[in-house]
């Protein structure tokens, strides 16, 4: 709990990982594992594990658990089937549609009130993903954007809960507490709430006011929000990522490879932009260790150590991304080039990865088609139409690192500066 409240668990994460291995004890009934084929392994719908009662923190609403919190397998299950149809945009909904006003909100919002100015790419970034997250799930955005305001203070409430919330619930004892019907009946989001997740709840029509709604735009807002700010202080700072990534989309441009906006499938043949995104992901991965899973019963032979039921395992998200055997001895460095030039199986390997940080099996996160579409589309559209300096070098953001990475203050400055003009 001490090294969760000191909000630089990503730094601790990777050097537990090189003292004792990919799998190592954290605390009593607690493992911290970092082994790709292992978190596959237990996170697989044949013979992985079920949850643990770590997802009592996903519970906000005193009435009852939505699909995030379900602690049941069987279930998670029956509801997420029913949830990913929506998620992943089949049927009658279109996210690259839907994706695609929200950009042009985003591009006409730099271009009227950014130019030239001083602005808060931390905020800016996420009010365009929960516009995004809240239009795909419910149909209509947030509004963010159109009011250029933390609506409702939604972020601020986030953002003074959720670092408090992750240290103490690496307690048991205090997620008993935290998870109990009575304390959130008290203490938690209400719809009578004049801020926050409450405030989000009460905007929901009667009909859709349902906590699946909630928590896809708490799951989805900050989440995409986080790449999105990484590659802008990374690429940013890179000079030459800057430029060979522009020249990329000039040629693109040039050749007609490049529609406006882009679509997905021509983003993903742009290979320099897929190796910055893959890079992205491993060099400040938006999760550190969270959503523990349970050994089921009898226990589970796991890195060779026989294990005894009941113990929770922690995925160990840093020490993933920043394995040398995989990814070469300058796992520190932001370098896109070490995606390119593989094999095809070497580069699999590599993306798997990347992939198991949006979880697996029936865990995977269901908002991960809406967070690539995003990802492949805003650095383009971005960078088709501007330029981007990080206007305080000295001192570019504050970051801290509970279960998930806290970006905040990130102040940038945007040009007119179309590619090759
Ligand atoms: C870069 C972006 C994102 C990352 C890295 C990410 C990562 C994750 C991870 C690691 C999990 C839990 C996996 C586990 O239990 O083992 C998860 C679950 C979840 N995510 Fe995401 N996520 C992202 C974006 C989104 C978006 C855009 C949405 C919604 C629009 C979303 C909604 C959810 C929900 C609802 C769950 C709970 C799923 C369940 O109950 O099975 N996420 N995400």
């Amino acid at each position: 709990m001490r090294t969760m409240a000191r909000g630089n668990i990503h730094e601790v994460l990777p050097k537990l990982d090189e003292k004792y291995g990919p799998l190592c004890r954290i605390g009593p009934n607690y493992l911290l594992l970092g082994d790709l084929d292992e978190l596959l392994r237990t996170n697989s719908f044949r013979g992985g594990m079920g949850r643990s009662d770590w997802f009592c923190n996903m519970r906000f609403d005193w009435t009852g658990d939505g699909m995030a919190s379900m602690l049941g397998t069987a279930e998670h299950d029956a509801r997420k089937a029913i949830l990913l149809r929506a998620y992943e945009g089949r049927g009658e909904v279109n996210l690259e549609r839907l994706m695609d006003s929200q950009l042009e909100k985003l591009i006409s919002l730099i271009r009227e009130d950014c130019l030239d100015k001083v602005v808060d790419w931390a905020a800016l970034s996420r009010w365009f993903s929960l516009d995004i997250a809240t239009l795909a799930t419910m149909g209509r955005p947030w509004g963010s954007m159109d009011s250029r305001s933390d609506l409702h203070g939604f972020f601020q409430v986030a953002d003074e809960v959720v670092p408090f919330m992750h240290t103490i619930t690496t307690l048991a004892a205090a997620r008993k507490i935290t998870a109990n019907q009575l304390f959130l009946r008290l203490l938690g989001p209400k719809r009578t709430d004049k801020t926050g997740i409450g405030k989000f709840m009460e905007g929901l029509a009667q009909a859709d006011c349902d906590q699946e709604i909630t928590m896809a735009a708490i799951a989805g807002a900050d989440t995409s929000a986080i790449p999105i700010r990484v590659a802008i202080l990374y690429i940013t700072s890179t000079p030459y990522v800057y430029n060979k990534l522009k020249a990329e989309i000039a040629e693109g441009i040039k050749s007609g490879k490049i529609p406006s906006p882009i679509m997905l499938q021509e983003a993903r043949s742009l290979s320099y932009l897929q190796a910055v995104l893959y890079e992205v992901f491993r060099i400040l991965p938006g999760t550190s260790t969270v959503f523990a899973k349970r050994m089921n019963p009898g226990g589970d032979i796991i890195c060779e150590y026989k294990m005894p039921e009941g113990t929770d395992v922690y995925p160990n998200m840093v020490a993933l991304v920043r394995n040398k055997a995989v990814f070469g001895d300058d796992v520190e460095v932001f370098r896109p080039e070490r995606w390119l030039g593989k094999t095809a199986e070497e580069r699999l390997y590599m993306e798997k990865h990347i992939d198991m940080l949006f979880g697996h099996g029936r865990f995977m996160c269901p908002g991960k088609t809406l967070a690539w579409l995003e990802l492949n589309k805003i650095f383009v559209e971005i960078l088709r139409n501007f330029d981007v300096q990080i206007a305080r070098p000295q001192r570019p953001w504050t970051m801290r690192v509970y279960s998930t990475l806290v970006i905040s203050d990130l102040p940038v400055r945007f040009t007119e500066g179309k590619p090759g003009a």
